[in-house]
C-alpha cells in the first residue's frame, strides 16, 4: 500500500536557511496492516504523515501510496487522492470537525466535496464508531473521545482504503485511548483499511503489531509482535519473547545501533567498532575488549 524509498523533505525557512526534515526515509507498509510509528519530537513523523496524506509535497526520492507516485500526481489528482485514497484522524479535533454541526453533518461534508450526499451511509460510519446512537448532537455536547470516534468516521466518509491518524489519542485519558484503538482495529479487520498510526503513546504503540521507530528524519529500527490478543496483552508485554526488534539497514548500507547496545560493549566516546563475519552472523566487537 505504501513505498517510501530514500524520501527527503527539506522546507526552505528564509533566504537562507533550510531544514532536512526528512533525510531518506525507507518505509514499507503492506495493505490491510494496522501499524504504528514513533519518535522523538522533531524526527519527522509528522512530515512523513503530510506526505502520505498528500498535504505536502515530497521534495525527492520514491512515495508510491495505492499505486499513486506523490511526487508526480498533478494538481487535480492530487485533489482526488486527498478525497478518495486517504482518510486523516488529527490530535487536535479543531481540524477534524466542524463544532456548530451535528455528528451526521460532519460526516456528510466530505462527501459533499465529492459530490455524493449520502445520510444512510454516513450514518452506517457513525455507527461502525459506536456514535450512531449520538448522530444528530452537536460536536460541542460531546467528549473529547466522542469527538474523537466521529473525527474517524468522518475519515471513513469517503470509503478510503488508508487511515493516518497523527497521535489520535494525544488528548484523551488511556481508557478512553484504548476505546479509540478499538475502533481503528475493528476497523481494519472489518472493513480491511490499512492504518498508519503515529504517536508518542508507547502504551498504544505496545498494542500494535509493527511499530517503526524514526529518528533524524529516517528510519531507525521496527519493532514486530505476535497478534496482540486482548486478554494476553499484560502477559504478552513482559515477555520478551514475543517481539524482536529489527535494524533498518539503508541504502549505503548503514544501520543504526540502540544506544543501550553500545554502552554495553562499554564502547565510551569511541566511534570505532570491529566488524566480523562469524558463521553467518555479523558480530559488532569494542575493539579495546579483544
Ligand atoms: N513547515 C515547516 N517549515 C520548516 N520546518 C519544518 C516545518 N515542518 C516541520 N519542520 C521541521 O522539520 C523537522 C521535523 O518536524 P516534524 O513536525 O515532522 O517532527 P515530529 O516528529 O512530528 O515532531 P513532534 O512529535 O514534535 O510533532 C523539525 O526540525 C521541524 O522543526
Amino acid at each position: 500500500m505504501i513505498v517510501c524509498k530514500d524520501l527527503i523533505k527539506i522546507y526552505k525557512v528564509d533566504e537562507e536557511n533550510e531544514v532536512m526534515a526528512l533525510q531518506g526515509l525507507d518505509l514499507e507498509v503492506e495493505e490491510g496492516e494496522l501499524m504504528g510509528i514513533i519518535g522523538s519530537s522533531g524526527s519527522g513523523k509528522s512530515t512523513l504523515l503530510n506526505m502520505l496524506g498528500g498535504l505536502d509535497r515530497p521534495t525527492a526520492g520514491k512515495c508510491l501510496v495505492d499505486g499513486k507516485d506523490l511526487l508526480r500526481l498533478q494538481t487535480k489528482e492530487l485533489v482526488s487522492y486527498k478525497l478518495e485514497t486517504v482518510g486523516f484522524v488529527w490530535q487536535n479535533n479543531a481540524r477534524n470537525i466542524i463544532p456548530y454541526l451535528t455528528a451526521i453533518e460532519n460526516v456528510e461534508l466530505p462527501m459533499l466535496l465529492k459530490g455524493r450526499h449520502k445520510r444512510e451511509r454516513a450514518k452506517e460510519f457513525l455507527e461502525l464508531v459506536g456514535m450512531g446512537h449520538r448522530y444528530n448532537n452537536k460536536l460541542t455536547m460531546l467528549s473529547g473521545g466522542e469527538q474523537q470516534r466521529v473525527a474517524i468516521a468522518i475519515a471513513l466518509a469517503n470509503d478510503p482504503k488508508l487511515l493516518l491518524a497523527d497521535e489520535p489519542t494525544g488528548s484523551v485519558d488511556s481508557k478512553t485511548a484504548d476505546v479509540v484503538l478499538g475502533v481503528f482495529r475493528e476497523l481494519n479487520r472489518s472493513l480491511k483499511k490499512t492504518i498508519v498510526i503515529v504517536s508518542h503513546d508507547t502504551e498504544l504503540t505496545k498494542k500494535l503489531d509493527r511499530v517503526v521507530a524514526i529518528r533524524d528524519g529516517k528510519t531507525s529500527s521496527e519493532i514486530l509482535r505476535k497478534t496482540y490478543v486482548e486478554e494476553q496483552f499484560q502477559q504478552a508485554v513482559q515477555d520478551e519473547e514475543t517481539h524482536e526488534e529489527l535494524a533498518v539497514i539503508d541504502r549505503a548500507g548503514r544501520i543504526q545501533i540502540p544506544r543501550d547496545y553500545l554502552e554495553s560493549i562499554e564502547l565510551g566516546d569511541s566511534n570505532k567498532l570491529r566488524v566480523e563475519l562469524e558463521d553467518g552472523r555479523i558480530v559488532l566487537v569494542n575493539p579495546k575488549s579483544s
